[in-house]
C-alpha cells in the first residue's frame, strides 16, 4: 500500500485565564471534507517534517509558527493508502491564523479535544495530546 508522510502541527497557546488551548481545523475539501484535524499537510521531497510544517501552517493559515517538540508519529490505514503522521508542538510567532483552505476552526481546551469528530487518525493522537496536557483546576 502506498504510504502518505504528513506533518501536522499541534498548536498551542495560553489564554488570559492561563488555560492552555489547542487550534484544531475542519478540513473545507476532499475526501474527509467536515472532519477535524490538525492543521498540516504532506511532506515534499528534500523537506524537512519542520520545513514542510511551516510551510504549510503558512500557505494554510497566513501563520508564522515555531515548531517544538515532537509528540509522536501516527501510524494509521486508511482504506487507500498508509498514513504516516509526525506530529509536533508549535507555538504562533506572527499571523492571525486566516482560514485559507479549511471549513471552520476551534480552540479547544482539554477537556474539548474530545467534542470534534476527528479524521480517523487523529483520535489517538487527541487523547494523547489531553494526557499531556494538566487538567482545569
Ligand atoms: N493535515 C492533516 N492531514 C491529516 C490529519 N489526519 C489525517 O488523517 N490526515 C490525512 C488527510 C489527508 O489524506 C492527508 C494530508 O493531506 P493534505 O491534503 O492535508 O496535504 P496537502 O495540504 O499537502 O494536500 P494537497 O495539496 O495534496 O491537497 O493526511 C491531520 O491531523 N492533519
Amino acid at each position: 500500500m502506498k504510504t502518505i508522510r504528513v506533518v501536522a502541527a499541534v498548536i498551542k497557546a495560553v489564554k488570559e485565564d492561563g488555560r492552555t488551548m489547542i487550534f484544531a481545523t475542519q478540513r473545507g475539501y476532499g475526501e474527509f471534507k467536515g472532519g477535524w484535524e490538525f492543521p498540516g499537510g504532506k511532506i515534499e521531497a528534500g523537506e524537512t517534517p519542520q520545513e514542510a510544517l511551516k510551510r504549510e501552517i503558512m500557505e494554510e493559515l497566513d501563520t508564522e509558527v515555531a515548531v517544538g517538540e515532537w509528540i509522536e508519529t501516527v501510524e494509521y490505514d486508511y482504506p487507500g493508502f498508509h498514513l504516516s503522521m509526525d506530529c509536533f508542538w508549535c507555538e504562533i510567532v506572527k499571523g492571525d491564523l486566516v482560514l485559507k483552505e479549511h471549513e471552520a476552526a476551534r480552540w479547544l481546551t482539554r477537556e474539548e479535544l474530545a467534542d470534534v469528530e476527528w479524521l480517523p487518525a487523529d483520535v489517538a493522537v487527541a487523547k494523547e495530546i489531553a494526557g499531556d496536557m494538566t487538567p482545569a483546576e
